[in-house]
């Protein structure tokens, strides 16, 4: 085996933050090393597995409603768009780091064998890298709940699912999370019957009830069948289909089950205790709130910290990284504020803050306006998009004036909620955005009406 090749920095594994850092310090001449087990990840889960692909179909879906085609044809359609667009997004995420010359990347699976010498197996070579600065970017894999049966051919996970080219005529989803309600809700609507298991008894727990209600009412009127507080058993296989046997005797028949009960951080095989990094509880790498491993010199971005696991956090997350390296390093995880959310069902639900529920049960004086889309008269948009339904909730603090949080379910929510989130951020009134300038016809403008109803 040769000697070590020593970098000023080694990121392993290409997710948001690891690629932005490895990109920012190539551009300042450092040499850096990025680590990636698969060229098909290049670029990491975002553009190729996860945000990007499920939106992707999501707007084929809605584009292709009102085509002839039949659904077969129209799904394969919107899965070679996705690829083209992956395929696309890869290219451009391998030169954002590859350009620089002092960048290089190495295709092959990492592991730790000292706290600052790593090992990438790239086919049958073996190669030993070293670096005083190394960023643990691996990411987050699907859970795999202990339900016999869910190692069978027919059961995926979303990975698998959107990259299946035949339509599943019946899909069981088992997971009303994230993942679970945005591919239910779209292949729904290529048109699969779809049936969603859960064993929380109520749809969107974390939400206030009004809100989640309203979800439920647009998803089962979109067709959606639900199953929650139910338990599943096992997974069999007939001869022709999976057979999702539930506690109670019930049993659903399906072409395809998608499994999507939560993502865990990819610390397996990393060799973290060759190198003294210590995991926290939840099997993510422990870190403080500069993301400090337990290692000096060593940092954790993204899912596999054990953090939100979003895009943007990892983003965040290379923030936070970069201003230990060429900043002041005052920079920590507890300066994010207001971090908004969007599901991707259609409208989509966006959120912000406290939800009423939290905000009263820590004890604040609540006001909150709430309105139906499609009673807002100052919402056109809505009603030019073709989609009235849903809500807009806003939870204001009595006292002060300042908006708690939010929920937006509603066309163009994934953009509204971020003017709310920076008017949260930057301490803007309630009042202040009732009587806000928007531009017309557009969804913010909806603020308009609906904080005029405190
Ligand atoms: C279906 C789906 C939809 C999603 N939708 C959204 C959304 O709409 N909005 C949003 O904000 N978030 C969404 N997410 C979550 C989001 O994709 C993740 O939070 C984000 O991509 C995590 O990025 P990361 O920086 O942690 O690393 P990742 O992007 O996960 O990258 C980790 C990389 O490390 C590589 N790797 C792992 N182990 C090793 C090793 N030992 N050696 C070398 N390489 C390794 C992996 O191959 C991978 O490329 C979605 C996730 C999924 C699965
Ligand atoms: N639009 C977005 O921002 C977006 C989209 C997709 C994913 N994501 C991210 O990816 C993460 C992972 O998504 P996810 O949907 O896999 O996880 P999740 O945590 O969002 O949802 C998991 C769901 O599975 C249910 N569940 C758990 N065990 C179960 C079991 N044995 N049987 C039935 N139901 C069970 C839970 O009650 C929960 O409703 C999300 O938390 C989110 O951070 C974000």
């Amino acid at each position: 085996m040769s000697t070590a090749t020593n970098y000023d920095a080694i990121i392993i594994g290409w997710g948001k933050g690891g690629k932005t850092l490895a990109a920012f310090l190539a551009g300042r001449g450092e040499s850096v090393l990025m680590i990636e087990q698969s060229e098909g990840m290049v670029g990491g889960t975002c553009i190729n597995i996860g945000c990007v692909p499920t939106k992707a179909l999501v707007e084929s879906a809605h584009r292709s409603a009102d085509s002839s085609a039949p659904a077969p044809v129209r799904y394969l359609d919107a899965i070679e768009r996705k690829n083209a667009l992956t395929s696309l997004l890869r290219g451009k995420n391998f030169s954002m780091v590859d350009s620089h010359d002092t960048a290089t990347v190495l295709m092959g699976r990492a592991r730790f064998v000292g706290p600052h010498e790593i090992e990438v197996s790239a086919g049958a070579e073996i190669v030993r890298v070293t670096s005083e600065r190394i960023i643990i970017n691996t990411g987050a894999v699907p859970m795999i709940p202990p339900i016999p049966g869910l190692d069978g051919p027919r059961v995926v996970s979303s990975t698998k699912l959107i990259d299946e080219t035949d339509l599943p005529g019946r899909l069981v989803v088992i997971g009303a999370g994230a993942i679970g309600l945005e591919l239910a809700a779209t292949y729904r609507e290529f048109g699969s019957e779809v049936t969603v298991v859960d064993s929380v008894d109520r749809l969107l727990p974390q939400e206030d009830d009004d809100v989640a209600a309203a979800v439920r009412e647009v998803l089962e009127e979109e067709g959606l069948t639900f199953m929650l507080g139910a338990t599943v058993e096992r997974v069999e296989e007939s001869a022709d289909a999976a057979l999702v046997r539930l506690e109670g005797g019930d049993t659903l028949t399906a072409d395809r089950v998608l499994v999507a009960v939560g993502r865990r951080p990819a610390t397996d095989d990393l060799g973290l205790e060759a190198a003294g990094i210590a995991l926290g509880d939840n099997g993510a790498v422990r870190v403080d709130e500069h993301l400090r491993t337990s290692v000096d010199g060593v940092w954790a971005v993204g899912d596999v910290n054990g953090g939100p696991q979003f895009t943007y956090v990892s983003f965040d997350d290379h923030r936070i990284v970069k201003d230990q390296l060429v900043g002041d390093g005052a920079r920590t995880t507890s300066d994010r504020v207001a971090v908004p959310t969007t599901t991707f069902i259609t409208p989509p639900l966006a959120r912000v803050g406290m939800t009423e529920r939290e905000a009263r049960e820590a004890g604040r004086d609540v006001k909150v306006a709430r309105k139906a889309i499609d009673a807002i008269a100052a919402m056109p948009r809505a009603r030019i998009v073709g989609d009235t339904r849903g809500l807009i909730k806003v939870v204001v603090d009595a006292s002060s004036d300042l908006v708690l949080g939010a929920a937006l379910f509603c066309v163009d929510s994934q953009e509204i909620v971020n003017l709310v989130a920076l008017a949260m951020r930057a301490g803007v009134t309630a009042s202040e955005l009732r009587d806000g300038i928007w531009t017309h016809p557009s969804s913010t403008e909806a603020l308009n009406e609906v904080l005029a109803t405190l």
